[in-house]
């Protein structure tokens, strides 16, 4: 934590929507006028594509089947630990891309499956702003959680991530549906281990919750609309949340324990608004008094 360098971090599992929440804070950060920078969770990925697959081959052959990109020891996560400390103490550090796909690759100039070369941030920044799988992780190598002033967790209901995760890997991706079921079959027990611990240590977690039938996830032929969902959102301490004010702002929204609110999912926008933006501007005029 740092009061004259604040980070905030999301975390969510591949396919949760941590992207789409960015979205909603770059909005916040514009119109409040603060200087982000950014980082990607998948930057931290310890392999390039090619190599990845052979250390899956050399992992599943020495008996490690729980091995994935969920797994800590598939991350750099000593060298992300590090970026958060060092922007702490003196608003400097590093990032780089790993490129996903071919609009990733004609933006970075890298093959996709590679990733760019480290870069330095730009200096003079408001504050650290990283989105990805690991940015709340406690273990026994590493304390990440404890860099970060905001922790958010983004989670929606499992089978709702997985038609995010599918539909997104399909259509951005090029993935076909049973390459995807594969990498979610593979990567369960790390969710478990390394991904849900998490969300004990976030601030705030949004958990999107769908109405309609998404039983059988892999043949959802779209993605459950925000009409079609509630967000519970969840405060690890209330105290200091106005309840009151969020639920007369928030048109349908209810308390469901002293420490929740569901909203209709097409406030989710308006509540990230509500919520976040008094908490960023106080981790900016504080980090500009210290
Ligand atoms: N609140 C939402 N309502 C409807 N669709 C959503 C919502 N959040 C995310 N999605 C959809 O889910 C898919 C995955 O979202 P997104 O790309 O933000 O995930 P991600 O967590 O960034 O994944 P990764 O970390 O693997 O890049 C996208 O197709 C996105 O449009
Ligand atoms: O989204 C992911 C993790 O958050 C990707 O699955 C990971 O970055 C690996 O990518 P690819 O399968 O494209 O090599």
């Amino acid at each position: 934590m740092s009061k004259k360098h604040p980070i905030i971090s999301v975390t969510g599992s591949s396919g949760a929507g941590t992207s789409t929440v960015k979205h909603t804070f770059d909005q916040i950060f514009r119109r409040e006028g603060v200087n982000a920078v950014s980082i990607e969770g998948d930057a931290f990925h310890r392999f390039n594509r090619k190599d990845m697959k052979s250390e899956l081959d050399r992992q599943y052959a020495g008996g490690n089947v729980g091995f994935s990109h969920f797994s800590y020891e598939a991350n750099e996560l000593k060298e992300l630990e590090k970026v958060f400390s060092q922007y702490a103490e003196t608003g400097t550090g590093r990032t780089r891309h790993y490129v996903h796909d071919a609009d990733e690759a004609e933006k970075y100039g890298v093959p996709p499956g590679e990733f760019t070369d480290w870069a330095p941030f730009e200096d003079g920044s408001d504050l650290l702003f990283y989105e990805g799988l690991h940015g709340s992780v406690v273990n026994d190598e590493v304390n990440i959680a404890q860099h970060a002033d905001l922790k958010i967790g983004v989670v929606p209901v499992i089978n709702l991530e997985w038609i995010q995760k599918i539909h997104r890997d399909k259509e951005k991706r090029g993935y076909t549906t049973e390459a995807i079921t594969d990498v979610i079959l593979r990567r369960m027990y790390a969710y478990v281990h390394c991904i849900c611990p998490q969300f004990t240590q976030t601030d705030i977690n949004f958990q999107r919750v769908p109405v309609v039938d998404t039983s059988n996830p892999f043949v959802a032929r779209w993605i459950p609309t925000p009409d079609e969902s509630l967000v519970v959102i969840r405060f690890r301490n209330p105290r200091g949340i106005d309840f009151s004010y969020l639920v007369s702002m928030i048109h349908g929204s209810w308390m469901s324990r002293a420490n929740s609110i569901v909203i209709p999912g097409g406030k989710l926008d308006l509540a990230m608004q509500l919520i976040l933006t008094p908490m960023i501007n106080r981790l900016v005029s504080e980090s500009k008094r210290a």
